[in-house]
């Protein structure tokens, strides 16, 4: 709703009540008109302020509508209103003023900011345009140049930025209602044909064609695939050639589409996921609300190759103190070189107000005695690190907190060898620590829900997206890509060639695919886990089936032959030298594969782009069933989070247990059924869980935790 009232004098003040960001929902979309009415009408009121209660104006329109049938009074026809009252209208902006709700201070005639407040048009991210005169309106104020920014990132800017830009007309840092109080019976009865946005014209550059073929053509480069950004560019050109009521019929048109569009659902569905994933819950009941977390000021990381470092700047942006440990000299060298300066260099492109924490460094694992908390980063090996964790549990004081950055290991064997497993988590960070987003927070059966809050606390510190994850071989993340991979190499060895995986999972919407990928990330890192488990090494025998599963030799192959990607400068592609990133096709792997082939008798067929998708993606999907039924993850969501924000899955696309919704339940059953019945790929057999949701009718995500719930209870995965 939005409440009214009269303050001493003449200025009628409304504001905006809906908890938690004041966003416009029917209701106060309704209690705006009404207020607004009411302000006309009183002859007592010459000026009028919208404000949002909780110092926070206004998150924009109530994203939780778009699912349902819209009710209520619209916001366009809202706004144009305002616009048009004859009395000055200031919005008075605190907190937040994104979306709708930026565009509701645009329909007024003077924007008046807190200092700290924030303002964007975030649309974009949602899979939207600004579609309540936005687009129109924005550019018309502060030039096309500045608005196709704003709009096509969707980025925030701070109130200082906001008012270089001219979206507003004045910041303060004491009051913000108060100083637009003051401000508009200042300006009452004077002319306001000016400030009203939709009669201007747009200022653009001479060369606007050229401007905005080439924003689209960058924009169409970045979005890979997604249509909300090109759709924004499409309002803007509109803004910039059409008088505005001919624009804003461009801009409802395009808006319907975006609207409509899957796309819309999904980014709005990883919208509420990456809300849903910080309200994590264990299988012991223990769960975000009902555990305490400790505020951690002095930690301490162990290993300083590439994750070490990462985790050591990310730590310190937060202002905690670290001591960044090395047993190596020369690691501990060049880390105590480079670590400052990716320090700096982030700390400044983030613009941070808390100043970092300062790093210690040492070459002696007694130095951590102190700290609160202590993240293990050494070389993926588990005897090297339950040497580190034996050592730490006799160096740190009782009570620490003892956190293993793994991929993959188990977290549980690690806790045996420390006196308070309870105190030991998994945090699993992802390259380049100090930038990537996603955190898997992995407890065991002895983890402390204190452990799990702490570590999802300090994720949340550190800016990650941190997801709950049980304890099994590569938690969510990488035992999902487990079988991805495989598909991958089933299908070189079946007649695809690298380019061919890649082109379908890029054109999809990955920004790399598997073999691309593998060649960044170096094709020694599975090589290795592989000979850990046994299933490649001196002594194994080289066959298809290795532990009783089809096994494709062709990445150790290739390992042998120092193929290791970028780093050999050649992997599944080559490459200008080692270290060099431009990949070209190989013909040496071309000869490769076919040798392969006619030395094990299989014969190359042609292999569709569907085909490529619907394995290595149902495979995939098909894991994360299997993750669901296990109880790995607490819900889709979690999945989907970890795929967005950790394994470049199109976020325009959700995540891969909301695309397997898209899809439909029953087709990826069916085709994982056909692809399972196939001599040869027989991997693909499709989980228990995703059989039991189409038999209860395929019911939505949002509906799938409580389904799975239910079927545990009645004991029937
Ligand atoms: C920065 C934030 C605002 C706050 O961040 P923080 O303090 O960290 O808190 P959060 O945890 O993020 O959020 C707290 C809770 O609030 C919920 N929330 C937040 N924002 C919204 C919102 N906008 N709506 C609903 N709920 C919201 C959040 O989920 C949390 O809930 P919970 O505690 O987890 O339960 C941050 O939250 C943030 O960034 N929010 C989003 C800001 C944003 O993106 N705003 C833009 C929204 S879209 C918009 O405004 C669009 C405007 C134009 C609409 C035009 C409408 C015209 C429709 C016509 C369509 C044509 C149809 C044609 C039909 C046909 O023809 O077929």
């Amino acid at each position: 709703m939005a409440r009214y009232s009269r303050l001493p004098g003449s200025v009628a003040l409304i504001t905006l009540h809906n908890p938690p960001v004041n966003a416009l929902s029917a209701a106060v979309r309704q209690g705006i008109v009404d207020a607004v009415q009411r302000a006309l009408k009183d002859p007592k009121v010459t000026s009028v302020v919208i404000c949002g209660q909780n110092g926070k104006f206004c998150g924009g329109a109530d994203i939780r509508e778009f699912a349902g049938p819209m009710s209520g009074p619209p916001l366009v026809p809202m706004i144009h209103a305002i616009e048009a009252v004859d009395k000055p209208v200031a919005a008075a902006i605190e907190g937040v003023a994104l979306g709708g709700g930026l565009e509701l201070a645009l329909g007024c005639h003077y924007r008046i900011a807190h200092s700290k407040a924030v303002l964007g048009l975030p649309e974009v991210t949602l899979g939207l345009l600004p579609g309540a005169g936005g687009s129109q309106r924005l550019p018309r104020l502060i030039g096309l140049t500045a608005a196709l920014d704003l709009i096509t990132t969707g980025r925030h800017v701070s109130a200082a930025e906001a008012l270089k830009l001219g979206i507003l007309d004045q910041v303060t840092d004491n009051n913000a209602v108060d100083l637009a109080v003051e401000f508009v019976r200042s300006v009452a009865g004077q002319p306001l044909d000016s400030r009203r946005l939709s009669t201007l014209p747009c200022p653009c550059p001479p060369d606007v064609d050229s401007l905005l073929d080439k924003v689209m053509s960058k924009v169409r480069q970045r979005s890979r695939g997604a249509l909300a950004p090109v759709a924004c560019v499409q309002a803007l050109r509109a803004a910039a050639s059409l008088p505005y009521a001919q624009g804003m019929e461009k801009e409802r048109e395009l808006m319907a589409t975006l609207f409509n569009s899957g796309q819309a659902r999904a980014l709005q569905y990883a919208f509420f996921s990456q809300r849903v994933v910080g309200k994590w819950s264990l299988p012991s009941g223990a769960s975000w609300d009902n555990s305490t977390a400790r505020t951690i000021s002095k930690a301490a990381v162990i290993g300083l190759g590439t994750m070490g470092r990462g985790i050591v700047v990310a730590l310190a942006l937060t202002g905690i103190s670290v001591v960044a440990v090395e047993t190596q000299e020369k690691q501990l060298a060049e880390a105590s070189r480079v670590v400052p300066a990716m320090l700096q260099r982030e700390a400044g492109r983030r613009r941070l107000a808390t100043p970092p924490g300062v790093i210690s460094f040492s070459s002696n694992l007694q130095d951590v005695s102190e700290v609160e908390l202590v993240i293990e980063a050494v070389f993926e090996d588990m005897s090297l690190k339950l040497q580190v964790f034996k050592h730490l549990a006799s160096v740190c004081r009782p009570g620490t907190l003892l956190c293993s950055n793994t991929s993959g290991l188990d977290i549980d064997q690690l806790a045996a060898v420390t006196q308070s497993p309870g105190l030991v988590v998994g945090m699993h960070f992802f390259a380049p620590a100090h930038v990537m987003k996603l955190l898997e927070v992995v407890y065991g059966p002895r983890s402390s829900p204190e452990a799990v809050a702490t570590a999802m606390q300090l994720g949340k510190r550190m800016g990650k997206v941190g997801v709950a994850v049980g304890n099994c071989p590569g938690f969510v993340g990488n035992r999902m890509l487990k079988p991805y991979l495989e598909q991958a190499n089933f299908l070189l060895e079946e007649g695809a060639t690298p380019q061919q995986v890649d082109e379908a999972l890029e054109e999809f919407g990955f920004p790399m695919g598997v073999f691309r990928m593998s060649d960044l990330s170096g094709l020694d890192v599975g090589w290795r886990i592989r000979k850990e488990a046994g299933l490649t090494g001196p002594g194994v025998e080289s066959t298809r089936t290795r532990q009783g599963r089809r096994y494709s030799p062709l990445p150790d192959q290739m390992c042998e032959a120092g193929r290791l990607g970028q780093k050999t400068g050649k992997g599944w592609y080559q490459y200008d030298g080692p270290g060099g990133r431009v990949a070209r096709s190989d013909p040496w792997v071309d000869i490769f594969l076919e040798t392969y082939r006619a030395e094990h008798g299989l014969v190359a067929r042609s292999i569709t782009p569907e085909e490529i998708l619907e394995r290595c993606l149902y495979a995939l999907i098909n894991e994360g069933f299997n993750i669901l039924q296990d109880a790995v993850a607490a819900g889709p969501e979690d999945i989907d989070a970890i795929y967005v924000f950790g394994y470049g899955w199109p976020r325009h696309r959700g995540g891969p247990m909301f695309h397997a919704g898209q899809v439909g339940l029953g087709r990826i059953l069916e085709r994982l059924n056909h692809h399972h019945s196939h001599p040869d790929v027989p991997h693909l057999k499709p989980s228990t869980l995703l059989r039991r949701l189409v038999a209860a009718g395929s019911p939505p995500v949002q509906k799938w935790r409580e389904f799975i719930n239910k079927e545990r209870v009645h004991s029937q995965l």
